[in-house]
């Protein structure tokens, strides 16, 4: 049922202690924060914890809306977790967390998430994905990306060893990030086992930590004006991102990971979250 649902999925199960503390507390900040505006998670249980018809991927979904719009600017935030077993051997593991605004303010959307496909590399994206064209619009580069000094976390993360540029082979992904967007890929060597884990534990935790008290404060509790004809553009722009994004992020991926049948099911009701 619904508690199993929400139990499940706050568990971050398949991923190690620091990447599940991680998630853990990020959840619960932007649940602490703002639970009040938030609607209970409505998912039907067989998309809150589902899996594929071999039990080789499991995986969890937990999206909670905004109260209606005229209380709240927060349209939706949407957790996950998916663990595959690979013919490998090994196991792909990814964990997101994604908040989205309405057009009730112009301010950038959260998103985290962290893709570990063996024990020695770990992808991970952290960007507060903007939502205006940032050369249309340098009051909102200078508010939202020099004024909170993004780029320092982004700094700190490049001066570990272990830590590479990662380039994402969607040109589409790379034209939605920030410029100040966290997209990296942590190597380490198999003769140190433990290190991803540790620099999970030391930098990314911290520095994920500040990107989402950046955004709490100054997008999601900030106040924003936004005329009749700004919303309709940003109506439009989101929808087309939220769109584009579940095409790139699962479209190949869900179907084969999962089979037709589940991922259909998954990202029907993930369509249905998004567009409402
Ligand atoms: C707006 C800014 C965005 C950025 C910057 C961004 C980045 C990336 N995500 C990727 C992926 C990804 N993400 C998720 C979580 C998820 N995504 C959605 C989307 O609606 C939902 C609803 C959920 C929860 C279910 C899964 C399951 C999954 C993949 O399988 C995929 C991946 O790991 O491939 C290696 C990569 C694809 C491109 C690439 O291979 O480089 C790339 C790193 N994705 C953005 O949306």
């Amino acid at each position: 049922n619904n508690e199993f649902g929400v139990t499940k999925f706050k568990e971050f199960p398949y991923v190690s202690a620091p990447h599940r503390n991680l998630m853990v507390d990020l959840v619960s900040t932007v649940e602490n924060r703002l639970g009040s505006q938030l609607l209970p998670c409505t998912l039907p249980p067989d998309v809150q914890y589902y899996q594929n018809q071999t039990g080789s991927a499991h995986a969890s979904l937990h999206t909670r809306s905004g109260n209606k719009p005229s209380q709240s600017q927060i349209d939706f935030i949407l957790g996950s977790w998916i663990h595959c077993e690979l013919p490998t051997g090994g196991a792909l593991n990814i964990t997101s967390l994604s908040a989205f605004l309405n057009p009730l303010t112009d301010a950038p959307n959260f998103l985290i998430e962290l893709i570990q496909s063996s024990p020695t590399s770990l992808i991970l994206i952290l960007d507060l994905p903007p939502r205006k064209d940032l050369v249309l619009c340098p009051d909102y580069l200078h508010t939202f990306y020099e004024e909170t000094q993004l780029d320092t976390r982004k700094q700190r993360l490049e001066k570990i060893p272990e830590v590479k540029p990662y380039i994402s082979s969607s040109l589409y992904i790379r034209s939605v990030v920030s410029p100040t967007a966290i997209m990296v890929r942590i190597e380490t060597e198999a003769s140190q086992p433990g290190r991803v884990e540790e620099v999970i534990k030391d930098h990314v935790d911290p520095i994920a930590k500040e990107v989402l008290g950046i955004w709490l404060d100054q997008c999601a509790c900030g106040k924003r004006e936004v005329g009749e004809a700004e919303r309709a553009i940003l109506e439009k722009r989101d929808g087309l991102i939220k769109i584009k994004t579940i095409e790139v992020d699962l479209g190949s991926n869900f179907p084969r990971l999962f089979g037709p049948e589940v991922a259909n099911r998954v990202l029907g009701a993930i369509r249905d979250v998004y567009t409402v």
